[in-house]
């Protein structure tokens, strides 16, 4: 049985006042004009897992101007276990807090609650521009397959700063150093084979006769496998940088559709939009053999990229796979291929306030 949110309530959350959802676990629909709140409706779901949303916004941005008193987002969600309610709100000026099942909880802890993942068109110039991009979202679906790897990041990220505040500062204390680079280098080993772990799932459920070509990604890495003596040896090059130049924070995603033999960066618009769905539905995939759950997935217009005959076969992947999809578009057309295998819902702006209405027709 899948993981669905069954009820969902936004309370002064963006252009939404108060929007009550209620879902039977079916992909879901969203459509209507822009600015309408679809996507809106996506990041508050996607603020039930931890991290800052799909949208990667402060607290502050997403509560409802002109007040911005603040916002309160409400799920109730079924899973094989039960029933779970999670809720996740923010006081002006304050961190999001999350309370699940009526006890205040971690961040972290929606995570093992809530299997996510997304795709937004932020996201169709991954392969075109900087490493950081896709070095999260390489993380985001090893985070998937493995809970543990955001304990590793932050682990690293720490050490990592204390010794780059150390390289700035030209302190030689070469204990203090040793002590930082040995913790990077546990932490940095942990990242970099839960990276390859996660990119071996995702090649385990290539499928060569889906319409979404699937890129051979790989680990460019520049951590070597012993980075305490490497860090060691590149500190006086680090201290004239001021930073850290190797490590697994500097690793990038490649790319390679392998039928054409080309770098995903030179592939057209729509191929690169069909690495990134083939990858999520791997991913997708992967979760379900394993946890035999699949997770909650979220398509920012994602049908609006794809011709007819693709998104019928997107449809087909998200309905075989049983897992609540949250999609959006402009248009009940976009998503006429799946009719009664989905729940529809119109949206429209009144004023400045989005109004949601279930689309039977
Ligand atoms: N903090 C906020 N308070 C009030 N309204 C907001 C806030 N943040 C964003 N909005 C409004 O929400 C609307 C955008 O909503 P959203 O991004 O969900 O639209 P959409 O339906 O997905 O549109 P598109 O089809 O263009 O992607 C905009 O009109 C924007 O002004």
């Amino acid at each position: 049985m899948p993981v669905f949110v069954a009820h969902l309530t936004l309370s002064h959350f963006r252009s939404h006042q108060r929007t009550r959802l209620e879902f039977d676990g079916r992909p879901v629909a969203l459509h209507g004009p822009n600015g309408s709140g679809k996507t809106n409706i996506l990041e508050a779901i996607s603020l039930f897992s931890p991290g800052r949303g799909l949208r990667r916004a402060t607290p502050d941005d997403m509560s409802r101007r002109p007040q911005s008193l603040g916002w309160k987002l409400r799920a109730e969600i079924t899973t094989p276990n039960g029933n779970r309610l999670a809720e996740t709100w923010a006081e002006p000026g304050q961190s999001r807090q999350v309370r699940i099942d009526e006890k205040s909880a971690p961040q972290l802890a929606l995570g093992a609650l809530v299997p996510m993942l997304w795709l937004t068109p932020a996201m169709d110039r991954l392969w075109l521009e900087g490493a950081e991009g896709r070095r999260r979202f390489l993380d985001r679906t090893t985070l998937s397959f493995a809970p543990d790897h955001a304990a590793q990041v932050l682990a690293y990220d720490k050490a990592m700063r204390e010794r780059n505040r150390l390289l700035r500062d030209g302190v030689r204390d070469s204990r203090w150093f040793s002590a930082l680079e040995a913790q990077m280098s546990d932490a940095g080993a942990a990242i970099t084979a839960n990276r390859r772990a996660a990119l071996a799932e995702l090649r385990a459920q290539a499928d060569p006769d889906s319409p979404f070509p699937m890129a051979e990604m790989t680990l460019d890495c520049t951590a070597p496998d012993d980075l305490a003596s490497a860090l060691a040896d590149s500190r006086a090059r680090d201290m004239a940088a001021g930073r850290s130049l190797i490590g697994p924070h500097r690793a990038d995603l490649r790319a390679i559709w392998t039928a054409k033999g080309m770098e995903a960066a030179q592939c057209s618009t729509g191929e690169q939009k069909a690495f990134l769905i083939s990858a999520i539905l791997a991913n997708a995939r992967a979760l379900r053999a394993k946890t035999g759950t699949p997770p909650i997935l979220l398509l920012d217009e994602v049908a609006a990229h794809l011709d007819a005959a693709r998104r019928a076969a997107l449809y087909d992947a998200v309905c075989a796979m049983g897992a609540q999809c949250f999609m959006t578009g402009t248009g009940p057309d976009l998503f006429a291929e799946l009719a009664g295998r989905a729940q529809h819902f119109a949206l429209s702006d009144r004023e400045g306030v989005s109004h949601v209405e279930k689309d039977t027709s």
